[in-house]
């Protein structure tokens, strides 16, 4: 399990991610939402390790995260950040392949093929990467961050996926959350940002609702996603309806001209 109690970070004095404390339990998919700058990739990249945070305390499966060498995090986590810049002439199966050689592992070419084969990047592996459609890089770098993960191993692994559906077309969008949750069943713990609401009302175990760098609300996917506390992160008319079977809710948003009107959840 990964567990982080009160963490804190500072940008220029202004607390960016302010006395937050979650657990992220393996087996789970957790989705983090919450409008444009309240903290999210701030939270994950703390989590993760890339930013310190000024007080508090994350562990990784009961150790703390400063204990582990950068090789030994990098064998239980792997992290998607929302951009990533590639300035060499690589092909996609190459850069996959860059996720196990952060590993120190080289040409396991089954767990290559695969990966490429789930996110469906195959097909195109000996392209070069700088050749791709945005969402075609997506999912490379996705097939990336999961070799790192795929393999079984006896402490729990944890996924960290910054909004990785953001140029995704509906298809791959429901392909590469299906993927997250296939890993739940591997044990590994899921943790994703997420802007699509019904994305994550799909998806999610369990939901971080976060606001001005605080969570607002956390808890299951049932309890968090209400209209109520929606229209309140958001700031704007947002309605929560019964879904179809297996499919919790739908989420719809308002245009700005009916903001005024009063709505309830139904
Ligand atoms: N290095 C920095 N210098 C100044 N401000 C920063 C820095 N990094 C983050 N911020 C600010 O911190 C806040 C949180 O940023 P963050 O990227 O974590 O938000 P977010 O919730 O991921 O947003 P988005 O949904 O737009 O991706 C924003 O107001 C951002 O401008």
């Amino acid at each position: 399990m990964l567990e982080a109690k009160n963490i804190q970070y500072l940008v220029q004095g202004r607390p960016i991610v302010n006395k937050v404390s979650l657990q992220l339990i393996p087996g789970h998919l957790t989705a983090v939402i919450g409008p444009n700058g309240a903290g999210k990739s701030s939270l994950l990249k703390v989590l993760v390790g890339d930013y310190k945070p000024l007080g508090g305390e994350i562990t990784y499966n009961g150790k703390p995260i400063q204990t582990y060498r950068p090789k030994e995090l990098a064998k239980i986590r792997a992290v998607m950040p929302q951009h990533s810049q590639l300035t060499f002439p690589f092909k996609a199966k190459e850069v996959v392949e860059l996720g196990l050689l952060s590993l120190g592992f080289s040409q396991q070419e089954l767990i290559i093929k695969e990966v490429m084969i789930e996110t469906q990047t195959w097909g195109f592996r000996d392209r070069l990467y700088t050749s791709l459609s945005g969402g075609e890089r997506q999912r490379v770098q996705l097939a990336r961050v999961l070799v790192q993960v795929w393999i079984g191993s006896e402490q729990p692994k944890f996924l960290f996926l910054d909004e990785p559906t953001s140029s995704l077309d509906i298809t791959h969008q429901h392909q590469v959350l299906h993927i997250a949750s296939k890993l739940k069943q591997k044990g590994i713990a899921v943790m994703a940002i997420l802007h699509d609401l019904n994305m994550a009302a799909a998806y999610a175990d369990h939901v971080i609702l976060l606001k001005e760098g605080k969570i607002y609300h956390q808890g299951s996917t049932e309890k968090v996603m209400s209209s109520q506390h929606l229209e309140y992160v958001f700031e704007h008319p947002i309605i929560v309806r019964n879904g179809y079977e297996g499919i919790p809710y739908t989420i719809q948003s308002l245009p700005i001209q009916q903001k005024n009107q009063t709505y309830k959840t139904v």
